[in-house]
Parts: C-alpha cells; structure tokens; sequence
C-alpha cells in the first residue's frame, strides 16, 4: 500500500524532504495515560506483549495522540531470548528478569535458534497494526542487537557494570561467539519475518554498547550487527548503539541506511564520522524536564546543527516515564515547524 507520510522511510534513504520526520524511541508505553489504561486492564506486560489487539492499540496512540511520522511495534527485546528457550519475566518497578540465566557454554543445550515462528503473536500485531494504520505512516520493527541480548541472558537482568557478560568475553571467547552466533541467527530470522509481515523499517537497538572497549566492540558486537544487516536487503535499517562513540567509523561501513546517535555524540563530529548514513537523534531526554521554551529553543538547536536533511529527529535515548506528555508534543511540533536556514 502507497503511504500517505512516508516522511521518514526518504529520510531513511538518503532522499530529500519537505520536512524533518520525527519519531521517539519508547514512544509507546511511557508516558501516555491512554497506554496506562490499557496497561490496567490487562494482567501484566506479557499479556499485554502477546495479544496483538491490544498491542496494536498501544503502537498507534503516539501516531493518534502525538502526531508522530512513525509508528513503532509494541513489544520488546527480550522475547527473542524466550522464544530461544530462556523465560523472562517482567518486574513491577523492577525491570526484566530471568529466573534461569546462561552460566556456561552447557546451559547453550537449553537453548535453539528461533525460526521467528515462536514470535507468531508479534508477526500477527504488525500484520493488524498496518492495517489499522491504513498507510498513515511507515510501521518500524525492531530486536536488540546481540550484544545487549547476550548481556541480558548472561547477567539475568539488567546491570551497571555488565561485568559478568564481559567476564564471558575475556575468558571464554569461544562460547560467547556460539551464543552470539544463535542470537544473530534467531534475529535475522525474526526480523525477515517482521518484514513479510509488513515493517516497513527495523531498528537494531544496542542498548549496553557503551561498556565495550572498541576492539571487543568490533569483535563482539558490530560483526554481529553486521551479518543481520547484509541479512535484510528489503527495508531500511537503523543501527542505534547507546554510548559506541568510538565505533562511529565503523558504523559508517555498515550495511545500514540510518545511525542512531546519543546525546554524547556531537552532532557535527558525527556527520564527519558518518558521512554515508542519515543521522538519527539525538536531544537529550531529560531536556524535556525543562520549560516550554526550553524544549522550543533546545529542539531548534539540534535541528539546525543537523542542517536539515539526512536527518530523523529523535531523543538520544528512550523518553523517560515521568516526562509532562505537552513537553513532548512541544518536542515534535517544534521539529514539524522548523525549516533549515
Ligand atoms: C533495553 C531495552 C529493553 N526493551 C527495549 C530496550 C532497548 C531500548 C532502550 O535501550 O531503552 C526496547 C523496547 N521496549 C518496549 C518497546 C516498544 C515500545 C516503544 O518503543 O515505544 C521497545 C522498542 C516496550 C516496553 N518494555 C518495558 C516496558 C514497561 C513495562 C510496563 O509497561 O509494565 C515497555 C512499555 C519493560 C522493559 N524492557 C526492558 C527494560 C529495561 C524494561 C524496564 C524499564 C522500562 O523500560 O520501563 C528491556
């Protein structure tokens, strides 16, 4: 189907547009009532994950309700390590935790390569969301990258340090590459499956980037990122990497469309780093706590850094929960109204 804002998918390609898009990462399920209103009606966040109805409501409220370029699939990274064989379960106030975590290269027994048909639940919300869209805007799919799902099924919940997944790295190598490989091989599988059913983009979010030294980054993640990119010729692809400054040469040769930057990254020092891609980012998300004027003035700042094209407006993470929803409506509009001088 022809869309009738496919604002962000030219961006993606490099093509000049009339505006900048705008989209936020963790749009959906952070800061809307409207998203915690459904979220009380249903059991948990799982249950919530796994009925695509529901799940297609959440994804299209930031599209309805603020005015976004681009929808993003609700569900999470983590159900690529459960559909491999590995549980998660998600805490109140707590976060994601797995009862059973990865100890040694033994426990890879316990796991398989997903085919992608696991993540049915997944594959049927993106089919019912891009019809409930109608060709509004473009429908993003996404999976973590291999590092930071390996990090979640090492350590068994999320870290400061990541030190027991690095501990892996540095003293068994061997092991960590199998399991990496099975988590690369999973994604490219769900991830083409994502597309069939009708993503039109697929952002690779590396959420723990930014606890590599360069050369591990190199052999442990990008290699990884790498083999799924050349994977998806289909659609665009979006490599966000939290904290990778240093690997930001690198990303320049990757097979992908977009990079992510965080708000660390500067903006003109990456457009040299990065002179094949279109930048995504990169406010950062706690500019938001400010007053109006505040978001107005520090929007305008960062679209006028990134000049106006090869660009897709972004937070340099994911929104906060307690973020006032005009302030990040403020954000957007601000985007939508500007034109590069
Ligand atoms: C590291 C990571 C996770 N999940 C994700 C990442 C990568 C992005 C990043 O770096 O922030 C990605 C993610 N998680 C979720 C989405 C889809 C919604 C969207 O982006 O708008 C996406 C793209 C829903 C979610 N994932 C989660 C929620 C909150 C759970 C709830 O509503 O009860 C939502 C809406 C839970 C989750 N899931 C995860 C954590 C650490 C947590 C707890 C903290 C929190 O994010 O609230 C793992």
């Amino acid at each position: 189907m022809q869309l009738q804002n496919d604002l962000l998918l030219r961006a993606a390609l490099g093509q000049k547009t009339e505006r900048t898009p705008v989209w936020l990462m963790r749009q959906a399920g952070r800061v809307l009532p409207e998203y915690r209103k459904v979220r009380a009606s249903i059991k948990d966040f799982k249950t919530l994950v796994k009925s695509p109805e529901a799940a297609t409501e959440v994804t299209i409220q930031p599209v309805d309700i603020l005015g976004v370029d681009a929808a993003i699939i609700f569900s999470d990274i983590l159900v690529i390590p459960e559909a491999m064989g590995l549980n998660y379960e998600m805490e109140e106030s707590k976060g994601p935790v797995f009862p059973k975590r990865i100890e040694s290269a033994a426990d890879l027994n316990l796991l398989h390569v997903s085919t992608g048909e696991e993540l049915q639940y997944v594959l049927d919300a993106i089919k019912l969301t891009k019809r409930e869209l109608n060709g509004r805007v473009p429908l993003i799919g996404f999976a973590g990258a291999p590092w930071t799902i390996f990090s979640y099924m090492i350590e068994g919940r999320g870290s400061k340090t990541f030190s027991a997944a690095k501990k892996v790295l540095y003293s068994q190598p061997e092991f960590a590459h199998k399991l990496l490989d099975m988590i690369t091989q999973s994604t490219i599988n769900y991830l083409k499956a994502q597309v069939q059913a009708g993503a039109d983009i697929i952002q690779l979010f590396d959420s723990w980037a930014g606890v590599l030294s360069p050369d591990q980054y190199e052999e442990f993640s990008l290699k990884y990122i790498s083999q799924i990119c050349d994977a998806i010729p289909e659609v665009p692809k979006t490599v966000f990497a939290k904290g990778a400054f240093f690997a930001r040469a690198s990303m320049n040769r990757l097979n992908c469309n977009v990079v992510g930057l965080d708000w660390n990254m500067g903006i003109e020092e990456s457009r040299q780093l990065i002179p094949n891609k279109t930048l995504q980012g990169n406010l950062d998300p706690c500019a938001l706590y400010g007053s109006l004027e505040d978001v107005k003035r520090e929007t305008k700042k960062m679209l006028q850094a990134f000049g106006g094209s090869k660009h897709i407006a972004n937070l340099g993470h994911g929104l906060y929960p307690d973020t006032e929803v005009d302030k990040v409506k403020c954000f957007i509009d601000t985007v939508k109204e500007f034109r590069a001088s």
